[in-house]
């Protein structure tokens, strides 16, 4: 049994059928990669594993509770990294996090302790008293990834990890979510890119048109690339993000 499981999990918002009878599975120690083109369902994936919308239709457990049911429980237990996401403007990076703390019933000091911690690794320290809406967009990410982990959760969400951070960084970033991982923790990484994939997962599901095409281990599997899979997998119509019509 995994820390998270998805049967046959359907989603459409009007006539668009965004997720169309995806299951998986995620065991700790994995560090799980959601590769898709644009539009596939990878962000209606991770709003309705974190609680965030409802699902039309499937079973859905995140860490034994059910996030449509119990979505407070399930978001107090996971980290959230979503895409565009952006600390409040109104807060520095250390009362923003201060705050998380509070509503994660974290004890003050540790929290104060993580986010040194954080800051150093990412390179923030000098930001954390500037208001976040004086940060640039690839700072911002540095303190929304330090607010996913700053309780130490067993399962992570992320979507596009990398987004908007430098080549140093994003290294860092890589190297932590490897090790993160590695702590007999889950994390869950939805990307587009196939070479990060490749570098950092234990293993990958390739969604498509709202459904998984292919699963694989990349643990001491190298043959066929994930590109290969990929391409053999995915239509052209799935990877320009169009539904398939009539060839001209
Ligand atoms: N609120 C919404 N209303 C209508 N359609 C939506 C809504 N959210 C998503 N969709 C549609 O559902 C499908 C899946 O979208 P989703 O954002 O889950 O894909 P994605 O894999 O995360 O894409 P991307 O890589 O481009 O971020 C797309 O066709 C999208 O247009």
């Amino acid at each position: 049994m995994g820390v998270v499981n998805v049967t046959g999990l359907r989603k459409s918002y009007g006539s668009v059928d965004a997720l169309n009878g995806l299951s998986f599975a995620i065991e700790r120690g994995e560090l799980f990669g959601f590769l898709g083109p644009n539009g596939a369902g990878k962000t209606s994936t991770i709003r309705i594993l974190t609680g965030q919308i409802e699902p039309d239709a499937g079973e859905v457990r995140v860490l034994d509770t059910d996030p449509a049911a119990e979505p407070i429980e399930t978001r107090r237990r996971v980290g959230i990294l979503p895409e565009q996401g952006s600390p409040p403007s109104f807060l520095t990076p250390r009362e923003y996090l201060e705050f998380v703390g509070e509503v994660r019933d974290l004890d003050p000091d540790h929290v104060a302790e993580r986010t040194d911690l954080w800051a150093e690794r990412l390179g923030f320290r000098s930001k954390l008293d500037t208001l976040t809406t004086d940060l640039s967009r690839g700072q911002q990410q540095k303190v929304m990834i330090a607010q996913a982990f700053v309780h130490e959760p067993d399962v992570v969400f992320i979507d596009e990890p990398l987004a908007n951070l430098d080549p140093l960084v994003q290294e860092q970033v890589k190297e932590f979510l490897v090790a993160y991982a590695a702590e007999d923790n889950a994390v869950f990484v939805s990307t587009h890119d196939i070479d990060v994939a490749e570098e950092i997962c234990t293993r990958v599901g390739i969604v498509a048109d709202g459904q998984l095409v292919a699963e694989r281990s990349l643990e001491g599997v190298t043959e066929p690339s994930l590109l290969e899979l990929f391409l053999d997998r995915v239509t052209e119509e799935d990877a320009r993000g169009l539904p398939a019509g009539p060839a001209v």
